[in-house]
C-alpha cells in the first residue's frame, strides 16, 4: 500500500514536539506491515540543509498563486517530499514562530499551500505516482482532504490525526476567497463560528479521524477537552480511532544511546551513576542521593507546569532535587528560573530546546514530572520508561493509558510503572510528590518498578500494525 503522509515537522529534521517524533517514526514502523510511505513537507531551511542530492520532480506552476519546486530525496531511511518555496517557508525563526515567538502572519497561507500540494499530488500529479491513501497530521495539513473532497478528481481516502486539538488553525473568514476552493465549501466545511477552522474542515471531510491515545479519544467528545469541536467530534463517533503512540526504540535505547556517557539496560541499571554524575554537573546540582525529578518540556498551561513553582519547597524539603529543561510561557519561564535561583545546588534549569541534553536527563534523572492538565498521548513519559526514569504523570489521556500507577494492588502484582495523580492541582502534586519519594526510599522496589517500565513494550509493534490495519480498512471504504 502507498500511503502519502503530509506534515508540518519531522523528526529528524525539524522538530518543535511530539508530532515530529510520531511523523518520523511511523512511516518506518509501517514499513514493515508492506505499507510504503512519502512524506510531504515544507522546504524549511534546516530541511534544505540537512538533505543530500535532492531532485526536482515537479513544478507547481500556482498553488495559491505561489510557484513552487517538488524536491525528492531520502533521509535516514524516510522517503520526503519537499516543498521548495523560499518565500513561504524559508525564515529564521521555526516553522510557525518567528524569532519573537510571533506566529508567522501568512502561516494560514503556508499551510494551505502545503495541503494544496499534498491534494495534488493525490490526485496523480507526479507521473508513477499514486497514493492508496493520505495521511495528515493536525489543522497544518488538515486541509489535504478539503482540496480533495471539492477537486475535480477522484477523491483518495484520507486519515487527520489529532494531535493536540488546542491548535485549530484558525484564521479570519475574509481570507477564505484565497483558498481557492468553491463558495458552498465554507459552510459545508470550513465555517467556525464566523472565522475559518482548518482542523473542523479536515474532521468533517477526512474518511476517518484518530488521537493518539484511546482515553483521549473518548475525553475530547466531552466540552472539558473538545475544545468546542467535541460535539463534531461525536458526530464522527463511528470514524473515530485513539491509537496509542508508540517510540522509536532505536533512537530511544538506553544500551546504544551514543548521546550518554554511560550505556545501560535492565541488567545494569547501576550504570546509570554515569549518566546522573554528568547531570548533576550539567545542573549544578548537589551531589547527594536524594532523588532527582526532570521535567522536559514545552512550558505551558496544557503542561501543568504553571503549578511547578508552588510545590519546589516541598520537593526540596523531602531532599529532592529538579532539573528543568524547556521554554514556553514567559510567566512560568520567569517563576521556574526564580526557583531556581532561590534554590542554588537543587533546583537547575535550563532554558531553551535540547534534543541531546533531553536524553541525558531521561538516562540520569529518577523521575519525570508530567502534570498536563490534557495529554492526547505523551511521549516523555514512554521514553523515561525506556530509560528507568519513574514518570509521576497527572491521570489523563495518554499517560493514564500507559503508565501503571504504583497502588497496593500493583505494587503487589509487579506491574507498577510509576505514579499517577488527580486532580491536576499543586495539592495533588504534592501529594504525588510525597509518595513518590516514600517509594524511592525503598531502592528494592523502585527498581523493581524500573525494570518493569523497562521491560513494557512502549515501540511502534503494537500500534503499527493498528494504523496498518485501519489504512486497508479507510481504501477499502474508498474502493
Ligand atoms: N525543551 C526541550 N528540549 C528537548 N526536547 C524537548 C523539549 N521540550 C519537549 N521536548 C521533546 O518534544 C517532544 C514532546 O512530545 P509530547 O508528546 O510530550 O508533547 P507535544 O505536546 O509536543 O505533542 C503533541 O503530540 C504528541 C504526538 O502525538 C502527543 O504525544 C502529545 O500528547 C501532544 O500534546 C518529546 O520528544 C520531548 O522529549
Amino acid at each position: 500500500m502507498k500511503v502519502l503522509s503530509v506534515a508540518s515537522e519531522l523528526y529528524p529534521l525539524i522538530k518543535t514536539g511530539g508530532l515530529a517524533d510520531v511523523a518520523g517514526a511511523l512511516p518506518l514502523a509501517l514499513a514493515a506491515h508492506g505499507v510504503e510511505t512519502r512524506t510531504l513537507i515544507p522546504g524549511y531551511p534546516a530541511v534544505m540543509k540537512a538533505v543530500k542530492a535532492p531532485k526536482k520532480i515537479h513544478e507547481f506552476g500556482s498553488l495559491l498563486d505561489e510557484r513552487a519546486t517538488l524536491l525528492s530525496a531520502r533521509h535516514e531511511g524516510l522517503d520526503l517530499l519537499i516543498l521548495d518555496c523560499p518565500q513561504l517557508y524559508e525564515r529564521s525563526g521555526g516553522p510557525y514562530l518567528d524569532t519573537h515567538g510571533r506566529d508567522y502572519p501568512d502561516n494560514w497561507k503556508r499551510f494551505a499551500v502545503l495541503s494544496k500540494a499534498g491534494a495534488e499530488i493525490a490526485a496523480g500529479a507526479l507521473a508513477g505516482y499514486k497514493p492508496d491513501l493520505v495521511h495528515v497530521h493536525d489543522w497544518q495539513s488538515a486541509l489535504v482532504p478539503v482540496y480533495m473532497r471539492y477537486a475535480e478528481t477522484a477523491e483518495v481516502p484520507g486519515l487527520l490525526t489529532i494531535h493536540n486539538i488546542a491548535f485549530q488553525g484558525q484564521f479570519a473568514a475574509s481570507l477564505f476567497p484565497y483558498l481557492e476552493l468553491p463558495g458552498h465549501a465554507f459552510y459545508e466545511a470550513l465555517e467556525y463560528y464566523g472565522t475559518l477552522s482548518y482542523l473542523k474542515s479536515g474532521i468533517v471531510t477526512s474518511y476517518a479521524v484518530s488521537t493518539v491515545s484511546p482515553s483521549y479519544a473518548d475525553e475530547i467528545l466531552t466540552p472539558e477537552f473538545g475544545m468546542g469541536l467535541e460535539g463534531l467530534i461525536a458526530s464522527r463517533g463511528a470514524d473515530l480511532y485513539g491509537i496509542v503512540n508508540g517510540i522509536d526504540a532505536d533512537v530511544w535505547n538506553p544500551a546504544t544511546d551514543t548521546l550518554l556517557p554511560a550505556g545501560y539496560s535492565a541488567a545494569t541499571l547501576k550504570k546509570r551513576a554515569g549518566n546522573r554524575a554528568a547531570l548533576v554537573e550539567r545542573f549544578g546540582l548537589d551531589a547527594d542521593d536524594g532523588p532527582i525529578f526532570c521535567v522536559i518540556s514545552r512550558l505551558t498551561w496544557q503542561k501543568g507546569l504553571d503549578l511547578l513553582p508552588a510545590v519546589i519547597d516541598e520537593l526540596v524539603a523531602l531532599g529532592g532535587k529538579l532539573a528543568i529543561l524547556g521554554s514556553g510561557d514567559s510567566d512560568i519561564e520567569a517563576a521556574l528560573q526564580g526557583a531556581a535561583a532561590h534554590n542554588r545546588g537543587r533546583v537547575g534549569m535550563v532554558l531553551g530546546y535540547d534534543e541531546k541534553l533531553s536524553h541525558l536527563m531521561q538516562a540520569g534523572s529518577d523521575v519525570i514530572l508530567v502534570p498536563s492538565r490534557f495529554e492526547p498521548c505523551g511521549l516523555t513519559q514512554l521514553y523515561a520508561l525506556r530509560y528507568g526514569c519513574i514518570p509521576l504523570v497527572a491521570r489523563t489521556g495518554g499517560l493514564a493509558d500507559t503508565i501503571i500507577d504504583a497502588n497496593e494492588a500493583a505494587l503487589a502484582a509487579g506491574v507498577a510503572t510509576g505514579v499517577q495523580f488527580s486532580p491536576v492541582t499543586a495539592d495533588a502534586l504534592r501529594r504525588a510528590i510525597r509518595r513518590t519519594i516514600r517509594l524511592y526510599r525503598d531502592q528494592r522496589l523502585w527498581s523493581q518498578m524500573q525494570k518493569q517500565g523497562m521491560k513494557s513494550d512502549v515501540s511502534w509493534n503494537r500500534s503499527g500494525v493498528t494504523y496498518a490495519e485501519l489504512y486497508q480498512r479507510l481504501v477499502s471504504k474508498g474502493q
